[in-house]
Parts: C-alpha cells; structure tokens; sequence
C-alpha cells in the first residue's frame, strides 16, 4: 500500500488524486493502469455486490475473451463503422483480431450454437471481463479508463414483451446493486448510440467533476436513501440524459427541473433483433416458425465505479468508504509498537475480527500516531480501533468512526459487537 504524502500533479480530479495516495492503481501507459492490491480489494468488492443482485435476477454468469475474432463483427456489421475506438491487431497467421470493447457479436454467436427453441427462452447471461476502447484523449484516472472492467448481461426473450419484461427486470436488479453500494443513482432515459435499439437507461450520480450532465426532477434528491427507488417512483419522474434533453419541453416547470454534473455507471439497452437477425439467432417459437431471439444488454463500469464510488464519498482527509465495498472494514491503529500491552490488545482484536470474516487491515508500522491517524482517514476504512499504551493499560479501546468522526471509548470485550 505505497500511500503517498502529497498530491500527485497529474490528477485533477479528486478520486483519482486519492487513488494515487492511497496506493490503488499505478499508470502503465495512457488510459492502462495496474491494480494494486489495496486497489484490487475495492473491485473485489464491488464485484461481489454485482454478482450476487446479478444471481437474485437470474443472470448466469459465464466468461467470454477479451479477444475477438473481426468475423464475428464483419457478420453484425459493425466492424466498419464502430470507429477508431477500437483496437485490431493481426495474429501470426494474418488473422484480424480485436480487442472487445463490448461483446454483443460474441453473445449471439455463443447464443446461437447452443440454443434453437423457444424452451429455452428467457436466457440471461452475463460475465465480468476487461474492455479496451481506446479512447481519444482518456483522463481522470480509471473514470475514462482505455482498459477498463465492465459486468456486461445480455438477454434473451421469445417477443418484444419478453424483452420489455427482460428489461425491466434487470433495470431494477441495477437500482438494488448501486443502493447496495451506497450510492443515490438516478436513471435518465438516454441515447442507445453504437450499441443500437431504440430504448435505453444511464444510471447516474451526482458529481462535480463527473464528464456528464443529466436533467432531473429535483423530486429525486428527497427521494429516501434508505431503500432502492422503485418503478413507480422513478417511472414518473422527468430524468434524462443531456442529449435527450429537450430545453423546450413544455410538460415540466424549469424551476421543476435540475441539472448536474455527473458520471454514468450504467447503461442498459433494448437492441432487439439487431444482432439476432445479421446472425441469424433464431429459434423455434410454439408455432414451429423459426424467429430471430429479441435481445437486450446491460453495462456497468466496475473499474470507473471505485472511482465514482470515491468521487460521492471523500472528505478533505480522504475516502469514506461505503461499508459494502470497503477493501478493509477496520483499521487497527497500535500506537506504541514498543509497549506490550498495546500488542496483546491488537492482536487479540486483530485475531478476532479475522475470526469473524471481517475484513481488517493491523498498522504495525513504526510510524508516529499523528502519521496512522492521516494514513487511515486517507485509506477511508469505516472503522479505525485506536490502541494507546494510557487507555490500553485499561484495557479501553478507542473506536473512531471514519463517516462521523465520532470516538467512543469501548472495553475491549465490547469492541466486537460492534461488527457481529
Ligand atoms: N472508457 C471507459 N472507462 C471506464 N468505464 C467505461 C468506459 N467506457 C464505458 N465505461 C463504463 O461501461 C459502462 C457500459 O458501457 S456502455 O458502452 O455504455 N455499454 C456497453 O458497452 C454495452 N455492451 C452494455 S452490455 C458505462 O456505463 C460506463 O460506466
């Protein structure tokens, strides 16, 4: 966890200023960076909230390559006009490869071999895997990354209603994951662009430095936090991206509306039988007719959201991480390295805590208390256990909550209840 004492010049925006600090990531080229392990815990995490909302909805999670063969992309049509964003390369034998960018080629083809009747349907699948666009002018750390991970799910239904339903399923499924992360997402009707079809949904947060602008009903801001917004909330209310915005929209009252700064997460589609009908995906329906499958696709952008999830949760000491996604729960901060008692306590809590599967992170360092203290609020575990030789000799454990600031003094034998 190399942390680092100053700001590093060439971040402009916060997350990735405190990325740099804290030890996340290392820059290998432009828009590529390596993960290091402080880093990787917080993809981890997010990754487990993503796989498990992915599960409740029925997506099956599967594992396509990063590589792809231009066929697939010569046959959806799209090899020529998907732009300079993406990366081809020739292999030995002279072959055209690629670098995914996204999979909706690969999804049908694998589709398309394995699944011909209406039986069958509705298939959801999904996988987790690395990306490359190669963004013209990328920035901002891993927000506009040029290798980045996303959690990409496809599904598969017999009929536009199959689809409609597919759709709304999993637009819900992304409500619960962002609420499960700690975040206030707001979905904006939005562009399908590249990918195609004709009905799509951004999810949203609020961000000063975030590279959109979305147009809301100011409604959303009071909605409650505590649980995930539901369709009849979030159906009623005017949300768009800012390319859908239409300034001279007579349905709503401009002081109604408010517009923000703000960084995409998500991205759903409905793309239909684009892909299904240049690839021939069809499958038998209950009348014996062979019909191309109706098909949408769902992104999240796991790498951007470590970011995103910092860019909502930071104060001027540093992160604040949302308890589900924090790559350690607990700082154990042992002030006096040279004093028993302060080692026995740290031990007995750091053992305890790592008996109780909670994730927690023991400064042994022979680092001074004012430099621990710097170091945990930068790194943002939400709890830090502070273990000083004047209270340690009573066996009192200061617990700091890092979201709060608050300290109680705690016995040690009450410390645990805290996280069980
Ligand atoms: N250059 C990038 N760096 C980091 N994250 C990105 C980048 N480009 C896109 N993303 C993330 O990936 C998400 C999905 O990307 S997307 O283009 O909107 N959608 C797709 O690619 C569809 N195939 C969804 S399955 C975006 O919402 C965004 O959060």
């Amino acid at each position: 966890m190399p942390v680092l004492k100053e700001v590093p010049a060439e971040a402009q925006v916060i997350s990735h200023r405190l990325m740099l600090r804290s030890g996340m990531i290392r820059q290998q080229a432009s828009g590529v960076y390596s993960w290091l392990p402080f880093g990787l815990r917080a993809l981890q995490n997010i990754i487990k909230v993503i796989t498990r909302n992915m599960s409740k909805v029925g997506s099956l999670e599967m594992l396509m390559p990063c590589i792809q063969p231009a066929s697939l992309w010569l046959e959806s049509g799209r090899f020529e006009n998907y732009g300079k964003e993406m990366l081809k390369f020739q292999d030995r034998h002279d072959n055209t490869l690629l670098f995914g960018p996204t999979n909706e080629d690969m999804i049908t083809d694998v589709f398309r071999h394995n699944i011909q009747s209406y039986k069958d349907l509705p298939k959801n699948l999904y996988h987790i895997q690395w990306k490359f666009r190669d963004e013209i002018r990328p920035r901002f750390g891993v927000m506009r990354a040029r290798e980045f991970l996303m959690k990409d799910a496809y599904s598969f239904d017999i009929d536009q209603a199959g689809a409609h339903k597919s759709y709304n399923q999993m637009y819900l499924a992304y409500l619960q994951t962002f609420h499960d992360m700690g975040l206030h997402v707001i979905p904006v009707v939005a562009d399908s662009g590249v990918i195609g079809g004709d009905l799509s949904h951004e999810f949203h947060i609020l961000a000063e430095h975030g590279e959109s602008t979305i147009f809301y009903d100011k409604r959303f801001l009071h909605l409650s936090a505590s649980k995930s917004l539901n369709m009849e909330e979030v159906g009623s209310l005017y949300a768009v991206a800012e390319e859908k915005h239409d300034f001279n929209n007579g349905n709503f009252l401009e002081d109604e509306i408010a517009s923000s700064k703000s960084i995409e997460i998500g991205h759903i589609f409905y793309i239909g039988t684009k892909y299904s009908k240049a690839m021939k995906a069809v499958v038998n329906d209950s009348n014996g007719n062979l019909v191309p499958v109706e098909m949408c696709s769902y992104g999240i952008g796991i790498s951007r959201l470590v970011a995103a999830i910092i860019e909502a949760n930071h104060d001027e000491k540093g992160i604040i991480w949302p308890s589900s996604v924090a790559p350690f729960t607990v700082s154990i901060l042992n002030l006096n390295m040279s004093d028993d008692k302060c080692n026995e306590l740290s031990k007995i809590l750091y053992d305890q805590l790592l008996a109780s599967d909670v994730s927690v992170l023991y400064d042994d360092t022979e680092e001074r208390a004012g430099s621990k203290f710097a170091t945990h609020d930068l790194i943002g575990s939400p709890y830090q256990l502070i273990i000083g030789s004047k209270k340690g000799a009573s066996d009192i454990v200061e617990v700091k909550n890092r979201k709060t600031g608050k300290i109680e003094e705690l016995d040690i034998n009450l410390v645990m209840k805290l996280f069980l």
